[in-house]
């Protein structure tokens, strides 16, 4: 993370943190940014003031700190956009994303951000399957997209599924992320129409005492077992390679979006020693159940006394443990959502479920097979939305998002 200049407001800090495993660092800074505001200016806490660069080797949003607020929107291309049509609106959407992402907020103009600086925003840019034959590229449609398979457990809307195009905003400032929203949205106008919008929160920088992993509307503490970019195998687990397959996927990455609503009174009703059983952890603090605390490795091996084992067969973190999987593995970057009442009156809440990897097949579809066949979280989800996108390497200076695929 960097910070970027800006000449109209008054800095009051720096914010340090780059990867998943700087979470801690962005969420202290977070809490020491109240500091108040300062005679004859307006106060940019470093909550506000952070920045993520747009350039690089992979796009922003990957391997970023969580922000505490997230769109995940489709587009579907106008149908006589084509393939000179998509790059036009992929160089809009990048010199955007540049200009808001560094703090140009004044940029989305619609005046929803101003005051405010660019809060960690995020905007990352991804290709469907059905936006290679909408452009005339099928030939450059990577082997990876091929639709996901059907699991028994999907009960999906096609309507929330798929799309052309995949937009990603993050940002820990409602107003920021609301703002970059609508200035997407109007650059796409003539060229793509909205597919689908799903809006996602986390839990903001500094509301706990100390940094912590956060936890989903489950109350389960989510994503200890992450891998970082610290572990030697994320880049080969999480990016194409640089002499990867196609070309333009170099540094590139997977995204499936799940949408899973989750039953929530039904988890609420169960004992909390079943809630552990399921997952395989405790719910309070996130530690295996075979002891330690949130950071001890799970002993998949353990057995009680009459032999049984610690860790449930159709537990949760067994099921989906890289060691279970053939070594799978995959990056979880998940937002939790809430769109108010069913008509049933149970909530419509749950996790959107982004994970991010190489291989798809490998990873996801490996793991949500073995889900399918017997997890007993599973009972308390519902997967009622899919989509698999291609999101390409970060563009370099003076480079757009996906010009080495449209320009091919
Ligand atoms: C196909 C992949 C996965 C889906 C879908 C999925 C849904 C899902 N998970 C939780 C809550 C937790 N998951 C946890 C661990 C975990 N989950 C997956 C994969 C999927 N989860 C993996 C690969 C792992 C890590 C396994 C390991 O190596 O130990 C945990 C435990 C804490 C953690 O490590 O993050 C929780 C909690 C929900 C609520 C959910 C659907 C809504
Ligand atoms: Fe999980």
């Amino acid at each position: 993370m960097t910070e970027g200049t800006f000449s109209r407001r008054r800095l009051l800090g720096t914010a340090t943190a780059t990867g998943v495993a700087g979470l801690a660092a962005g969420a202290t800074s977070g809490a020491l940014g109240h500091a108040a505001a300062s005679e004859g200016g307006p106060a940019l806490s470093t909550l506000g003031s952070a920045t993520v660069p747009f350039h690089g080797t992979h796009q922003p949003g990957i391997t970023t700190p969580l922000q505490s607020r997230s769109h995940l929107l489709a587009f579907d291309l106008a149908e006589d956009a084509g393939r000179r049509g998509a790059a036009a609106l992929l160089r809009r959407w990048s010199t955007l994303a540049a200009e808001l992402m560094a703090g140009r907020l004044d940029e989305t103009g619609t005046g929803i951000a101003d005051d405010a600086g660019p809060a960690s925003l995020t905007l990352t840019f991804g290709f469907g399957h059905s936006f290679f034959d909408a452009t005339g590229l099928t030939a450059l449609r990577p082997e990876a997209l091929r639709p996901l398979p059907a699991f028994s457990q999907d009960a999906l809307d096609e309507g929330r599924s798929h799309g052309d195009l995949w937009v990603q905003i993050g940002a820990d400032d409602p107003l920021v992320a609301f703002g970059a929203l609508r200035a997407v949205r109007r650059a796409a106008e003539g060229s793509a129409r909205t597919r689908w919008q799903m809006n996602g929160f986390h839990r903001s920088p500094g509301a706990t005492a100390r940094p912590m992993t956060g936890r989903n509307l489950m109350g389960q503490v989510d994503g200890t077992n992450n891998p970082t970019p610290d572990d030697p195998d994320f880049e080969r687990h999480v990016f194409v390679p640089s002499d990867g397959e196609p070309a333009w996927m170099a540094g590139g990455s997977y995204a499936v979006v799940r949408r899973i609503r989750m039953l929530l009174d039904d988890w609420e009703g169960a004992t909390e020693e079943e809630r552990a059983r399921v997952l395989g952890r405790r719910r309070s603090d996130g530690a295996p159940l075979t002891g330690g605390d949130e950071r001890t490795p799970v002993d998949l091996e353990a057995t009680e006394t009459d032999g049984s084992p610690v860790i449930a067969a159709n537990a949760h973190v067994r099921v989906t443990a890289p060691e279970s999987n053939g070594g799978a593995t995959m990056l979880r970057r998940s937002f939790s959502y809430h769109d108010g009442e069913r008509e049933d009156g149970s909530q419509d809440a749950g996790l959107l479920f982004v994970c991010w990897q190489a291989d798809p097949l490998r990873s996801f579809v490996t793991v949500q097979r073995k889900l399918d066949r017997g997890d007993a979280l599973s009972a308390f989800l519902r997967h009622e939305a899919s989509g698999l996108f291609a999101v390409p390497g970060g563009a370099a200076e003076g480079e757009y998002v996906g010009q080495r695929l449209v320009e091919s």
